[in-house]
Parts: C-alpha cells; sequence; structure tokens
C-alpha cells in the first residue's frame, strides 16, 4: 500500500488551480505570517499549477533547511520570462550548479570584504557629494539617494562617474531592470505555464511573451556589453581607470591571456558586473530610504544619534569610517534600518532540487522556498513592540551591541549559499550615509517639489523589493558650522 505524502499546512487547495486565487499581492508578507498563525506552522504549503511555494516562517526554518541542507536548497526557481529577455547572464537567477558557482567565486574574489577598502574613498566621496546636492535642494533628497548609491556601484564596478540620474549607464540600467521586475512577476506570463509560447514570434497573436522580451533585450544587452567593453578598450590601451572591470582583466589577462578559456573568463567577468546594479544599487537605496523614513517618524531616535555624533567627531569635520568602532548606536541604528523595513520582505526564493522531509513532512523538488524575512525581523519574541524604529534594542547595558539580539544580518542578506555577496559592502554605504546624514541635517517630513507637505506612513510598495512609499525631503542643517563643511569637501574623484 502507498503510504499517504503529508505536505506542510496552508490554505485548502481548489481543483486544478491548486492555490492559485490564494496568492496575496498587496504585502504578501503580511498574508504569509498571517497563514503561519493560522496554521500554527512555520512552514507553509500551496499548490500553483506551476510549481509548488512553501513559505518559512522563522528564522529556525530557514536556518534548518536553506543553511544545513544548502547542498540541496540552493537553486533558483526558472523563469521563462527572465531567460527571454537575455536577464539569465544574472548570476543571481542562476540555478545552482557549476556555471553558477563559477560566476560567485568570480564575483567574490573581487568584491572581499578585506578587498572593499579599496572602495572606501569612492563611497565617502558619493555621501559627502549627496550631502552638497540635499543642502542645496532637499525637495529632490529621494532622486539623490538613488544618485548617490547608483554612483558608488558604477564607479566601483566600471571606474565610471555619473552625473545626474539622466546618465545614459544610468537610463539603461533603469529600463533594463524594469524589465527584470515585469518578467519576473511571479504568474504574471501565461508562457510560464505554457512554455511553447515562447516560440510564437513577436508579431503573431500569442506572442506577447516575445514582444515584451523584444522590447527589452537591446537595454540588457547594452547594460551587460557597452560599459564593460570600454573598459576593456582602456586596459588594452594601457590606461584603464581603476576598478573592479580593470582588476578582472588584468587577472583574466595573466592567467588565461592566449588561451580558449580567455573568452569564456571574459564572458562571466561581463556578467557579474552586468549583475552589479540591480543587485546593489536598488538594494542599498531602498534601504537608505527607509533610514531616512524612520528619523522623520522618530525624531528622538534622531537626536540620540545626533548626540553620540557631537561627542564623537565633533562639529570640526565629518563623520568617516574610522568613526564606526565609537559609534556604536549609529551601528544599532543601521541595524535597526535593515529589521524595520526589510528590503527584500520575503528575501528571494530558492529552489529545491531534490526530495525532502521536514519535521515530518514532504516537500516536493522543485519547489519554490520562500523565506518570509518581514515576518522574521516583526517577530515579537526576538524584538518586542517589532513596529517600534528603537535602534536601543541592539544594545547592552554597556552601550555596546549586544551579541545576544539576534543581528538582522543574519536574515536580511538571505540564506546560506545564495547569502548576499555585496552585504558587508551594502552596510558600509549605509553607515557612511546614515552617520552624515545624521551630523549635517535634522531630518523632517518636508516640503515636495510641488511645495506640498509630504505625508509619511509606514506603507511599503514593491514586492521583492520594497522600499516606502514616501520618503522625507525635510532636510534642514544642524548649524552654519556643518554647513560649511559641506560646502569645503574637496572632491578627488570629480563626481
Ligand atoms: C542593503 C543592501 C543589500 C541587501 C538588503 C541585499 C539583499 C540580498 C538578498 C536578500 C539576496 C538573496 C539571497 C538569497 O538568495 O538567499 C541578495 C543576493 C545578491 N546580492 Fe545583495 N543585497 C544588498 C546589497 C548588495 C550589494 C551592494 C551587492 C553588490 C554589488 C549585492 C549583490 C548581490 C548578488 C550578486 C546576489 C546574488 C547572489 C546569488 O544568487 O548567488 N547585494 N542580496
Amino acid at each position: 500500500r502507498r503510504k499517504k505524502v503529508l505536505y506542510p499546512p496552508g490554505p485548502l487547495p481548489k481543483p486544478l488551480i491548486g492555490n492559485a486565487l490564494d496568492m496575496p499581492t498587496q504585502r504578501p508578507w503580511e498574508k504569509y505570517r498571517e497563514w503561519c498563525q493560522t496554521y500554527n506552522s512555520d512552514i507553509i504549503y500551496l499548490h500553483l499549477p506551476t510549481h509548488p511555494v512553501v513559505v518559512l516562517g522563522s528564522i529556525e526554518a530557514a536556518t534548518d533547511l536553506l543553511e544545513k541542507r544548502s547542498q540541496i536548497y540552493s537553486s533558483r526557481p526558472h523563469v521563462e520570462m527572465v531567460k527571454l529577455m537575455t536577464w539569465d547572464f544574472h548570476f543571481g537567477s542562476m540555478p545552482y550548479g557549476p556555471r553558477w558557482r563559477a560566476h560567485r567565486q568570480m564575483f567574490h574574489k573581487h568584491f572581499h570584504p578585506t578587498d572593499a577598502h579599496e572602495y572606501h574613498g569612492l563611497q565617502l566621496q558619493a555621501v559627502r557629494k549627496f550631502l552638497l546636492m540635499a543642502m542645496r535642494s532637499p525637495q529632490h533628497t529621494r532622486k539623490y539617494i538613488r544618485q548617490m548609491v547608483t554612483s558608488i556601484i558604477v564607479s566601483v564596478f566600471y571606474g565610471k562617474q555619473i552625473k545626474s540620474m539622466d546618465d545614459e549607464y544610468v537610463v539603461t540600467a533603469e529600463i533594463a531592470t524594469e524589465g527584470l521586475s515585469i518578467a519576473a512577476i511571479p504568474g504574471g506570463h501565461l508562457v510560464e505555464i505554457f512554455s511553447f509560447l515562447k516560440y510564437i514570434p513577436s508579431w503573431a497573436p500569442g506572442g506577447s511573451a516575445r514582444r515584451i522580451a523584444e522590447k527589452y533585450i537591446p537595454y540588457v544587452k547594452d547594460l551587460r556589453d557597452t560599459s564593460f567593453n570600454e573598459v576593456k578598450k582602456a586596459y588594452d590601451e594601457g590606461m584603464p581607470p581603476p576598478c573592479i572591470v580593470a582588476n578582472l582583466m588584468e587577472e583574466i589577462r595573466a592567467r588565461y591571456g592566449g588561451t580558449s578559456d580567455e573568452a569564456v573568463q571574459e564572458d562571466m567577468a561581463k556578467s557579474i558586473a552586468g549583475s552589479s546594479y540591480t543587485a546593489g544599487a536598488d538594494t542599498t537605496t531602498c534601504a537608505a530610504e527607509s533610514f531616512v523614513l524612520a528619523m522623520a517618524l522618530f525624531p528622538q531616535v534622531q537626536r540620540r544619534a545626533q548626540a553620540e555624533l557631537d561627542r564623537v567627531v565633533g562639529s570640526g569635520r565629518l563623520p568617516t569610517w574610522t568613526d564606526f568602532d565609537n559609534l556604536p548606536y549609529i551601528r544599532a541604528t543601521v541595524m535597526e534600518t535593515m529589521r524595520w523595513m526589510p528590503v527584500s520582505p520575503f528575501g528571494v526564493p530558492h529552489a529545491l532540487d531534490a526530495d525532502d522531509n521536514y519535521k515530518g513532512y514532504h516537500i516536493p523538488k522543485g519547489a519554490w522556498v520562500v523565506p518570509n524575512v518581514w515576518g522574521m525581523m516583526h517577530n515579537p519574541a526576538d524584538y518586542p513592540d517589532p513596529e517600534v524604529f528603537n535602534p536601543d534594542r541592539f544594545l547592552g547595558a554597556d552601550g555596546k551591541v549586544n551579541p545576544y539580539v539576534r543581528d538582522p544580518g543574519t536574515a536580511v542578506f538571505g540564506f546560506g549559499r545564495r547569502i548576499c555577496p555585496g552585504r558587508h559592502f551594502g552596510t558600509f554605504t549605509l553607515t557612511l550615509f546614515i552617520a552624515n546624514i545624521l551630523h549635517v541635517f535634522d531630518i523632517s517630513a518636508g516640503i515636495d517639489e510641488h511645495g506640498q507637505p509630504v505625508v509619511l506612513d509606514t506603507e511599503m510598495v514593491g514586492a521583492m523589493l520594497a522600499s516606502p512609499r514616501e520618503v522625507p525631503c525635510g532636510l534642514a542643517p544642524r548649524s552654519d558650522v556643518v554647513a560649511k563643511l559641506v560646502k569645503e569637501v574637496k572632491y578627488e574623484y570629480n563626481m
């Protein structure tokens, strides 16, 4: 007799369509938490016509599966539209296996935390430039945050200086990224169910998948190729700007020059650099935006952080990374930012490579595994009053960061072999930004570019990446002395 398979609990599936209609489209992370409560389980199962989905509702479940069993939980769902759009070069979307591993190793080698100090100067310059622009036109704070983060990523990878968000590279990258988010809408395209639709030409009825893809393909290609080829050319002429792509070229020429592997390695280098914009710029931007929102909503936190900065840095200079060790409240504020509004509220789905069994439940091969990071970060057992932005929760009685309180970094950057390889870099950018903006400005809701008062709430918009609906823009210099410091900064990198 066949044993009955027991799946994890979850809403009752309907014939044929399973749980397709149960899938939440608004704030899915709240629904995921509700299901965990309703079924009293930290693992929830949903039947979809294309694939099962498993939602993990606790850090323990995520650690047990995505970390301890990472040999089978480290793949990515196959999304046909991502492939059709040629976005499958992005190693964040590659299935687990040798191709992904080779990309990840190359990325890691050139982006290792111990090498990251090479780029601290660029990060600092971009943050300082932000201060100056925000002082001149605070109503554009949101745009300037994005510009600051983007210019860091682009200068670190390609040695390129971007002057505004109208820069050609940025426009291309934004359109290509828009394509990726459209491609990745779960259940958004029939081609995911009827894969033969990918063969229907864009001009024919039923060819909408190709039509959408073809609109974005030139931008995706441009994002991956153009800047890379510019650095390669400069490298061959002996004048490359200092950047990751130049370092990659150096290594490839030294190790593989003239061999049959050279082209393969170059192609890989192109892909990892091309992955950096979507993976690094949007994420860090969202985190910086939610920090600014938190400051306007919790002014008492602002005052505490500023008191620490006044004591440690003083009004004679601007903060830099050498101050970090002496700024525990600022570091706790960075942690609280990541927890309060996690940038990827339900992580980036992993895919399961083999049938598995957990707590007596069967989890079939091919399931998409979704960690409800927001639910974990808003669990009152770990973080009492989770809706309150309170950096003190991370500090001990001695005022130092308390190692016994769970560091949000253990969840918000993902899990296991897929954990974010840019997490140290992203945290560093964020810490520099937070220390500098609080040293110079008092932050309040402000008046927008149309002269209207900004109305704030804690609504998060987006899905895989979420950011605040409104970002405050009331940035007022705290004193003439700090305002003068900002104006006097010398921009050695000519950004
Ligand atoms: C606040 C900033 C950031 C956050 C919150 C963040 C978050 C994440 C998350 C949740 C994942 C998925 C992990 C998983 O699948 O379990 C990820 C993957 C990734 N991140 Fe980040 N990230 C940030 C900054 C960066 C930066 C600055 C870079 C580099 C430029 C970067 C590069 C990547 C890459 C390449 C992947 C794909 C890794 C893979 O699939 O193997 N991230 N990130």
